[in-house]
């Protein structure tokens, strides 16, 4: 991918994170207008059962193996992930800076590290 594309990969997910940001209760978000603001007025028990509906979806798109139907389900997964991140207070920049710490790091390599317990 070329650093171009992700720089834009980073400012859709900022973009979204702020008119996310507009939709919570405190920010004067409305439930009568809004599908975040609607999740946001329910509670957080809504957009974590979305979650797991979202990521079961996926899962069942994958198996198809259609993949306009995978993006679609990952596109649904990662805005109600984004959902509950600005409910949380975080934000998208957070993930990536987590994903950039990993970078170069083997998940067998930093699972293998970690402190018995
Ligand atoms: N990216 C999205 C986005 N992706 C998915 N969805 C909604 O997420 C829901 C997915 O739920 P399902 O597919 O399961 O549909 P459903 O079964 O009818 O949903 P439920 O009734 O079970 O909740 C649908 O209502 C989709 O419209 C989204 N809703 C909003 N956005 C973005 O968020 C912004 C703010 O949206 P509002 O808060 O609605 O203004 C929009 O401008 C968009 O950029």
């Amino acid at each position: 991918m070329s650093t171009e594309s992700s720089i834009e990969l980073s400012a859709v997910l900022g973009r979204l994170a702020d008119i996310l940001q507009t939709r919570l209760p405190a920010n004067g978000g409305d439930p009568a207008t809004s599908y975040a603001a609607k999740l946001f007025a329910k509670g957080p028990d809504s957009f974590l059962k979305k979650i797991g509906e979202e990521a079961t979806e996926l899962v069942m798109a994958s198996k198809d193996g259609q993949n306009d139907h995978i993006i679609a389900e990952t596109a649904d997964l990662w805005f109600h992930c984004l959902v509950a991140l600005t409910y949380y207070g975080l934000r998208p920049e957070d993930v990536l800076a987590e994903l950039a710490r990993r970078e170069g790091l083997s998940g067998l390599v930093e699972k293998a590290n970690r402190p018995q317990s």
